[in-house]
């Protein structure tokens, strides 16, 4: 009938412009798949973008790091310089959000990361809750890094990132975004802060690993639903990522020196 024939159009429309609901982590794989290198996934950004406006990760054979802004998708490659990536990319992990802040702050007289995660959490009302955090601002000095493009048979993510490129920014406009994760879902995501940093100017980034500023924005979203897709591909299905890895993920994801 025209009634029910109205009804589905609506409900089409209804799922066609449905965002994910603001408070939901949505990822793409596990920090564990990266760690014993599975290295490519099925997931493009083009699909990726209808969980998440923001968000971080990267893509397939970990050629360099992703950090996406606004739901466009960039890569940091392993010279520092950053690409505007296509929908047809794929990646082997990402976690993104439809970023809308609830609170937003100024942050001052962060002396390195550590103390970053402090100041960030004495904002946090709930201990086991996922964070999303947006800071913007002119930073005396950011450290990131980029991954180098890896060949098969793909290795650990601590053997790569032990090639890693290492970048020093000093008295740089940009903005850091990223996530909190509690540390009972380590192993599924990066336990602590997980930032990526791009350039106001839009030329470089990465991952960050250390940082030091006076003061800047920071706008945060708490996160109450958390949704992880599982690569079906054989690459996730058929690895062992029961082992411990918070080791592991320790050396990859923070600064050594
Ligand atoms: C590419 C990697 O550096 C990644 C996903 O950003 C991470 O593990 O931090
Ligand atoms: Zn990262």
């Amino acid at each position: 009938t025209s009634a029910a024939n109205s009804q589905a159009a609506q409900g089409d429309t209804a799922s066609a412009n449905q965002l994910a609901p603001k408070d939901l982590l949505y990822q793409y794989s596990t920090i564990n798949g990266l760690i014993v290198g599975v290295d490519d996934g099925d997931m493009t950004l083009g699909e990726l973008r209808k969980y998440g406006s923001m968000g971080l990760g990267t893509i397939n054979a970990l050629d360099g790091e992703m950090i996406e802004m606004d739901g466009k998708f960039y890569q940091i490659d392993s010279a520092g310089k950053l690409h505007v990536l296509d929908d047809a990319t794929k990646t082997p992990f990402a976690v993104v959000t439809n970023f809308s802040p609830t609170n937003t702050t100024t942050i001052s007289n962060v002396k390195n990361f550590s103390d970053l995660a402090a100041k960030l959490q004495s904002h946090f009302t709930k201990k086991n809750d996922f964070y999303a955090v947006k800071i913007t601002g002119t930073f005396n000095y950011v450290k990131a890094r980029t991954v180098p493009k890896q060949q098969k048979p793909y290795p650990p993510l601590t053997v790569a990132t032990s090639h890693q490129s290492e970048f020093e920014f000093k008295n740089v406009k940009g903005t850091l975004f990223g996530f909190y994760t509690p540390k009972f879902a380590s192993g599924i995501n990066v336990p602590g802060w997980h930032l990526h940093f791009i350039t106001d100017d839009k030329t470089s980034g990465g991952h960050v690993l250390d940082l030091h500023f006076d003061s800047a924005n920071a706008q945060f979203a708490e996160l109450t639903q958390f949704q992880v897709s599982l690569p079906q591909n054989k690459d996730f299905q058929n690895v062992n990522l029961a082992g411990d890895t918070s080791k592991d993920i320790t050396k990859a994801e923070s600064n050594h020196k």
